[in-house]
């Protein structure tokens, strides 16, 4: 489907592999038992939303693949904002964040799961580990690292994924299968599962999930361009009894409006917050009504 994703997948294979020889799935279990206890991502989603209110799912991550790095000292235009996780994290749960999203992936968005830890305990919000999750040994990592949530992306398990020699088992199984073997696990260690799409065909398939948190995401993954149409239209197929969250290309006050016009209620926001000197502040900026 996409160049990138395929590129990002080739890339979480081989760190997969390399990570089961360090540790094994029964020892990233165990400290996934060991883990501070689970906050409840979707009920606070849902109960926000249940009193008429938006529910931010504020983001933190660095760089991605299609802006560059945002800030921190690596940036070209943004070094003097810093990149603090903890303190980025503080100043959204301070604004009225309902939960976090933090990037741990590392090659493409420069996150890392030490950012996911180091968030959460900066704050009470339940936070998701934002990743390209294909294999259960990141499901039990996730939670390992502390998470509340973890993200299924429906086109990762629906593109031909060819990776020779390299593939996982996982992608010779059936894509809903796979994903409902994983999104149980999620739930079993207590974690809620966000499954995401882009389109009729991915959606489709998403509904037959048990999760209620359905993500759109705005961005085309191969032109990277965003457009709020996408909620708008795939909106009209998802049945009551679902959370809606809009992902990508939210911006202004407008774009909330416009969202909040067509009853969508929930909102993945990371790119305006990143670029601002005080992302929680901007936050309130743009959530003030
Ligand atoms: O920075 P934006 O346009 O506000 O988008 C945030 C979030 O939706 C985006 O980071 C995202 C959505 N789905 C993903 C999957 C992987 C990595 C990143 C993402």
């Amino acid at each position: 489907m996409s160049d990138i994703l395929n590129k990002i997948l080739a890339t979480k294979v081989q760190e997969i592999r390399a990570a089961k020889t360090e540790k094994t799935f029964s020892e990233v279990m165990a400290e996934a038992g060991d883990a501070a206890p689970a906050r409840n991502f979707t009920a606070v989603i849902q109960n926000k939303v249940t009193a008429g209110q938006s529910a931010v799912i504020a983001e933190i991550k660095q760089a991605s693949p299609s802006k560059g790095i945002l800030r921190g000292p690596k940036s070209p235009h943004a070094s003097h904002l810093s990149f603090n996780p903890a303190e980025i994290a503080e100043s959204y749960e301070k604004h009225g964040a309902t939960c976090l999203s933090v990037l741990t992936d590392r090659q493409y968005f420069m996150g890392s799961p030490e950012y996911l830890q180091q968030a959460r305990s900066a704050c009470q919000l339940p936070v998701i580990r934002k990743d390209f999750i294909i294999d259960e040994y990141q499901i039990a990592e996730a939670r390992a690292m502390g998470a509340d949530c973890i993200l299924l992306i429906v086109a990762a398990f629906t593109m031909k994924n060819d990776f020779g020699e390299e593939s996982l088992k996982n992608f010779e199984q059936d894509p809903l299968r796979q994903m409902l073997k994983l999104e149980a696990q999620a739930h079993e260690l207590g974690m809620s599962v966000l499954v995401e799409v882009h389109n009729a065909e991915e959606l489709a398939l998403a509904l037959q999930l048990n999760t209620p948190l359905v993500g759109i995401n705005n961005r085309n993954l191969r032109t990277f361009e965003t457009s709020l149409n996408t909620t708008l239209q795939l909106l009209l197929q998802i049945p009551a009894g679902r959370i809606i969250v809009t992902e990508s290309g939210i911006h202004a006050p407008e774009d909330v409006e416009l969202m909040r016009h067509n009853n969508v209620n929930a909102f993945l926001v990371g790119e305006a917050f990143m670029r601002a000197d005080d992302p929680g502040a901007e936050l309130a900026r743009l959530f003030a009504n």
